[in-house]
């Protein structure tokens, strides 16, 4: 856990860049802060591995002050991950990523085994291992940049701004995966970027900071989605709110049964199930593949015929999943799977509304509560110790 307490940085030329920031980053989960453009994030990220030193109040890992550490011993315990990666253009890439391995003094062969375990983590092939970094895409370096920070199997990570600096396809993968090893390997995670949709989709908990480096609100994405504890925040946190809260939301909702035929199906076949205009075709391991129009069968049903457009959305995934798949159906019935991938039926968007309505009015009830508790812990806005439990819906 890592614990600000009143934490203020005036540079020397008088700058507030942060200004008694107080928040914990839980252990094992990714806090993110985001805020306006020279609202300090960078300089609060690099307090906590000192290489910005604090003028005021202090910072704990795990309830060490950081200030009676060595800071040497201190970042070896910590990763780095900044925008560009900063790789050492000399080195290869094994060698960038063995690097902290050899500083502690590891063998060769035990560093590099470690340096190439990592390259597959991150998704980068081996034969990769002999290049160097101008030899990578902006994606692959960011890669070699995490695969770095890792090398020493820290259980702190601090990443700044790690992936700004590719295209929205690459980010949107790199953010992905990042995710999926995050579930493997749960290191404590303190995330900076200025972007709120990142923030959203890959923070546990959320610190959002005002310019002067004060805390706005300190939230888990979905609540400060539905309630920003001001103009600021909200304006910030930006438009589609209640929208997108429903990618958090799970409920159960009612589904109907749907006619099926198999992929191979002759145009007999699909008429004898459905006199409707769309008709959905499953594999033979009972997973949709997608929809088709009778009409327009010539012969037998092939995935060449197939409507591509639909989404699918799982029994137990988001309701915002279920309501994007009965909309984006050509059907106007969208197709609900199990967890399995094996299809259960549809459900119009009509039939969602109730179900969404109930699960934000649960929500508010839970806010009102929180709200009443007497020791006004749930306040929102109230910066401190938010303690994730809820596993997150992604
Ligand atoms: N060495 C320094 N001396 C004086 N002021 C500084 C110094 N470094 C940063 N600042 C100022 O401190 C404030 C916070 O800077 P910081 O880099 O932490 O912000 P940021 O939120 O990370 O910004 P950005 O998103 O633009 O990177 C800014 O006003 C910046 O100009």
């Amino acid at each position: 856990m890592i614990r600000f307490e009143s934490v203020t940085k005036e540079y020397p030329d008088g700058t507030v860049a942060v200004d008694a920031l107080s928040l914990t980053a839980p252990t094992g989960k990714i806090t993110v802060l985001v805020g306006p453009s020279g609202c300090g994030k960078t300089t609060s990220l690099r307090m906590i591995n000192r290489m910005i030193e604090p003028t005021g109040g202090r910072i704990l890992i795990d309830d060490r002050d950081t200030s009676s550490i060595d800071s040497a011993e201190l970042r070896r315990g910590i990763g780095y991950v900044i925008q560009h990666a900063g790789l050492f253009p000399h080195r290869t890439i094994l060698a960038n990523i063995a690097t902290v391995p050899l500083l502690l003094g590891w063998d060769r062969a035990k560093a590099t085994s470690r340096a190439l375990e990592l390259m597959d983590r991150v998704g980068l092939p081996q034969s990769f291992a002999k290049r160097y970094p101008s030899q990578l895409s902006g994606g692959q370096q960011q890669r070699v940049g995490v695969a770095r920070a890792l090398a020493a199997d820290p259980p702190v990570m601090l990443m700044d701004e790690p992936f700004s600096a590719v295209d929205p396809i690459v980010r949107e993968q790199l953010q992905d995966e990042f995710l999926r090893l995050q579930g493997e390997i749960g290191k404590t995670i303190v995330f900076v970027t200025h972007d709120i949709d990142e923030a959203i989709k890959l923070g546990d908990q959320v610190a959002v900071l005002r310019v002067g480096g004060r805390l706005a609100q300190l939230a888990a994405p979905e609540e400060l989605l539905s309630q920003p504890v001001d103009d600021f925040v909200a304006d910030f946190v930006g438009r589609d709110r209640g929208y997108r809260t429903l990618g958090f939301r799970t409920a159960s909702f009612p589904t109907s049964a749907e006619p099926t035929v198999r992929l191979g199906a002759t145009v007999e076949e699909l008429r004898a199930v459905s006199d409707d205009r769309w008709v959905l075709v499953l594999d033979d391991n009972d997973h949709p593949v997608g929809w088709v129009e009778p009409d327009r069968v010539d012969g037998s049903v092939s995935r060449d015929a197939l409507h591509r457009g639909g989404t699918v959305a799982s029994t137990d995934g988001p309701l915002r999943q279920a309501l994007d798949a009965a909309l984006s159906a050509p059907s106007g019935r969208g197709v609900i799977v199990g967890p399995d991938g094996v299809f259960v039926g549809t459900v119009r968007a009509r039939d969602l509304i109730a179900p969404i309505e109930a699960s934000a009015a649960r929500e508010r009830a839970a806010a009102d509560a929180a709200r009443n508790e007497p020791d006004g812990s749930g306040e929102p806005g109230e910066p401190g110790e938010l303690v994730v439990t809820e596993p997150k819906a992604r």
